[in-house]
């Protein structure tokens, strides 16, 4: 009976796409924001079901949804819808002649054919392939079919992430020298000066342009009438529901429209929503409609909840509906020659002062630092001020010790790691990409690699567009002498062509696994020549563990695309998030594991072949002989005595200031990332209809906050904008590390100041360790934490001990 309503349904909704279809002729489509056209047919209004779509002169029409068919032929619908959506077929063996910069792969040029089907038969797509094959040229490839053999020369609009648009560019001038493709960015008066410039018909074919401009200048890029609308990275549109998507349209005249993504997750309705809002329009034209559509078979049934089976059908549907619209190829199928990606996970140890400000985090919420202010700061997130324990305590601690050699890297378990493996890497003649989500630690790993005379680049939010382009010439030129290119995740992650480097380093993961696979398939693309490795960096037993399991989960989960279970939409992933957190801090420091690789398990994960192994071990050899087999790690007794006081005024404060994890009340705090604008003032701006020149004024002032002031919360940021989407960090350095080099000063002596308060002291801390170690009978914790100072390694390697 499912089955046969899903056909039932299936059939009407080709109905409606032949009509969208129809309604459209050549003509424009101008998008109202909440308006439903009444010329609109096809738009269902509140409480129409599909039945009620279907007008009344398409009952008429043959229909098999009519019972006897269903029971005959359950797929007759599909076969229906499919062959509406794809009615005119046109065959394209050659690419354009226009695209001179190379040769289209065979794959590429049946891309080309598909969206040119689209454009045939007036209708949206997106293009999903795998990152790194080639979507960018494609797009490119049907513009300049579109100008060769159909005569439609634009004008194309192209928004993608601030970061990619010198990438588009180039790609222009490499593939399609002729066509006039004209990058809209900058300051107010050099846009002004640009719109001047092209200002009348036909004087450029494509405009390229990032979102916030899209909003900021929307009073004169409107008056445009545009051919294709194209979205790059549109995985971005899911992120902030339909909302995004409806600005990112509104009020635009726009024909047709293209999405580029290569992780178009599908596991929750709104992102779902989203897609088919972007496809369909007029069919799909709000999320009630949508859910009455897809719902409708179940209404009989609406206080029983659905069974697996019935689940799944609701989502197999929604992928019926979606997969014409859709184009996905996966590397493994198309770029048969690219070298393989192979991922490593590699956990490391924390410092014996990481593990006091975990332990402080997950027992009093709070780090008690008090360098020369002489304040703790309060919590704004606790997964966020864990996950910072497990990335380096200078992060709470500002310049710190910050330009001593050794410290720097005692100071942090990943740190060590990287000390260890960087040299390897650079002799072997590797070049790194490292992407961390924190701007800071960025800044601390900018000095460790100055310390350490590494050639590095730096990318982040911060980064002007023009520098952009600049910085990825300098990494990818031959024989550039870069070793490194750091990154921050979010405005990095994006888009880039980094394929001359072979290693990826992940310092620390995404909640959201898509997000660290963008920034790994950097490297990972045509053109790559050698096996990519990918590190990722885990502290052990730490919430990194767990947010590493939850991405395996959820990439498990988009291999196999959906699975029923993500249909609840009464348990959200911000609850489910909220109580792993809880059971992380329930846990505290008692899961630190012990099973960090040894050296030599290292080298044998690192090596990309028998003679660089040989290579890792001798150099870790002399290494150690260098350091006289001293321990790696910070010890308790070299912890700073300051570290472990805590302001006993916070203690004493009812509630815990940043408790709301627990209440279920938080503080919204918003940070500014990637471009100019966070993605939630940008959201909420879109909500409010505000002024975006006032809003990037405001943000600019939230810059100069404390860096504790401009962290985001990510429960809040995932009530506000998706249940998929990461926490979202600080993109645009808010203040930076001062890349000087400082004297050092205590800040406070052991025996000083910093010891009033009555938080955790040094003993007690050593107390509560020794406790753990001996309650759970593991001895849980050898390695960095005991043996002070006798430079001793553990006799099973683990920790910082050698093998
Ligand atoms: N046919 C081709 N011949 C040579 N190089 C190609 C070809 N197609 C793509 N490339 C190169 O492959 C790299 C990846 O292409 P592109 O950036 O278009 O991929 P993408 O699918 O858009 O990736 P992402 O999803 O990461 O943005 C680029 O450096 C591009 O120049």
């Amino acid at each position: 009976m499912l089955l046969g309503k899903t056909n039932d349904l299936l059939v009407q909704l080709g109905v409606a796409v032949q009509k969208q279809k129809d309604a459209e002729h050549d003509g424009i489509e101008v998008l109202e924001s909440g308006l439903e056209s009444n010329d609109n047919l096809m738009s269902a209004s509140k409480g129409e079901s599909p039945a009620d779509l279907v007008l009344e002169e398409d009952k008429d029409l043959p229909n098999d949804s009519d019972p006897s068919v269903q029971s005959s032929d359950l797929l007759a619908g599909q076969r229906q819808y499919n062959s509406v959506i794809h009615s005119i077929e046109e065959s394209i063996t050659e690419q354009p002649a226009t695209l001179e910069g190379g040769e289209l792969r065979p794959y590429q040029v049946e891309g080309l054919q598909w969206m040119v089907s689209l454009f045939n038969n007036s209708l949206n797509g997106i293009l999903a392939d795998e990152m790194g094959l080639g979507k960018t040229i494609q797009t490119i490839a049907l513009i300049a079919y579109l100008a060769e053999k159909k005569n439609v020369t634009g004008p194309h609009l192209i928004i993608a992430p601030k970061a990619v648009l010198p990438n588009w560019a180039n790609e222009f001038k490499t593939w399609a020298p002729k066509i006039v493709a004209i990058l809209y960015d900058g300051k107010m008066d050099q846009r002004k000066a640009m719109r001047k410039k092209y200002l009348g018909e036909g004087k450029f074919s494509v405009m390229i342009t990032h979102y916030d401009i899209i909003m900021r200048d929307r009073l004169y890029l409107n008056k445009i009438r545009w051919y294709y609308m194209i979205v790059d990275e549109g995985h971005r549109l899911k992120n902030h529901e339909c909302r995004l998507a409806k600005t990112v349209k509104d009020g635009y005249q726009i024909r047709r429209r293209l999405l580029l993504t290569g992780t178009p997750i599908q596991n929750s309705l709104q992102e779902l929503w989203a897609l088919l809002n972007f496809l369909l329009p007029t069919i799909f034209n709000s999320v009630q409609n949508f859910e009455e559509w897809f719902n409708a078979p179940f209404a009989d049934k609406s206080d029983i909840s659905l069974t697996n089976e019935e689940q799944l059908l609701v989502i197999n549907r929604l992928h019926q509906v979606i997969r014409p619209f859709i184009l996905r190829r996966k590397k493994v199928e198309v770029e048969k020659f690219l070298p393989t990606k192979t991922q490593v996970i590699l956990k490391c140890d924390l410092s014996a002062w990481q593990k006091v400000y975990y332990q402080q985090v997950t027992e009093l919420g709070r780090v008690g630092q008090d360098t020369e202010s002489g304040t703790s700061k309060s919590l704004q997130n606790l997964s966020m001020q864990l996950r910072k324990c497990c990335n380096h305590p200078y992060l709470f601690v500002g310049d710190y010790n910050i330009w001593q050699r050794e410290e720097i890297v005692r100071a942090s378990g990943k740190f060590e790691l990287l000390d260890r493996l960087l040299p390897k890497l650079e002799k072997a003649g590797h070049r790194v990409l490292l992407f961390s989500q924190m701007t800071r630690l960025i800044d601390i790993l900018e000095i460790y690699l100055q310390l350490h005379n590494f050639k590095y680049l730096r990318l982040d939010g911060s980064t002007k567009t023009e520098d952009r382009g600049t910085l990825l010439k300098q990494f990818n030129a031959p024989d550039s002498p870069i070793f490194m290119f750091l990154l921050s995740t979010r405005a990095g992650g994006l888009g880039l062509n980094l394929q001359t480097a072979d290693t990826v380093i992940m310092f620390d993961s995404d909640w959201n696994p898509q997000m660290d696979q963008q920034a790994e398939d950097r490297a990972h693309r045509i053109g790559q020549k050698k096996e990519v490795r990918v590190f990722v960096l885990v502290s052990v037993g730490s919430v990194e563990e767990v947010i590493l399991e939850r991405a395996k989960q959820k990439m498990g989960i988009d291999a196999k695309v959906i699975q029923a279970g993500l249909f609840n939409t009464t348990s959200t992933a911000a609850e489910d998030r909220k109580e792993m957190l809880k059971e992380i801090m329930r846990r505290g420091t008692n899961s630190f594991g012990t099973d960090v690789p040894s050296e030599r398990e290292i080298n044998r994960l690192a090596a990309r072949s028998d003679d660089e192994y040989r290579m890792f071990e001798l150099m870790d050899e002399e290494r150690r002989q260098r350091e006289s087999y001293r321990t790696r790690l910070m010890e308790d007794h070299e912890v700073p005595e300051w570290v472990f006081s805590a302001a006993r005024a916070e203690k004493t404060k009812e509630p815990e200031p940043d408790s709301g994890f627990f209440t279920g009340k938080r503080k919204r705090k918003e940070i500014v990332y990637s471009d100019s604008l966070s993605d939630l003032q940008w959201m909420k701006a879109v909500e409010n209809g505000e002024d975006f020149t006032k809003l990037t004024a405001r943000s600019k002032k939230k810059e100069t906050l404390a860096p504790e002031a401009s962290e985001f919360t990510s429960e809040t940021a995932e009530s506000l904008i998706s249940e998929e989407s990461s926490e979202v960090y600080t993109e645009q350095a808010p203040k930076r590390l001062k890349i000087v080099p400082l004297k050092f000063t205590s800040p406070v002596s052991e025996s000083g100041s910093a010891l009033r308060g009555d938080g955790l002291t040094r003993k007690t801390y050593k107390r509560k360790r020794l406790t753990a170690i001996i309650s759970d009978g593991q001895g849980q914790g050898q390695g960095q934490g005991q043996g002070q100072g006798q430079g001793n390694q553990t006799p099973n390697g683990r920790g910082s001990g050698w093998i």
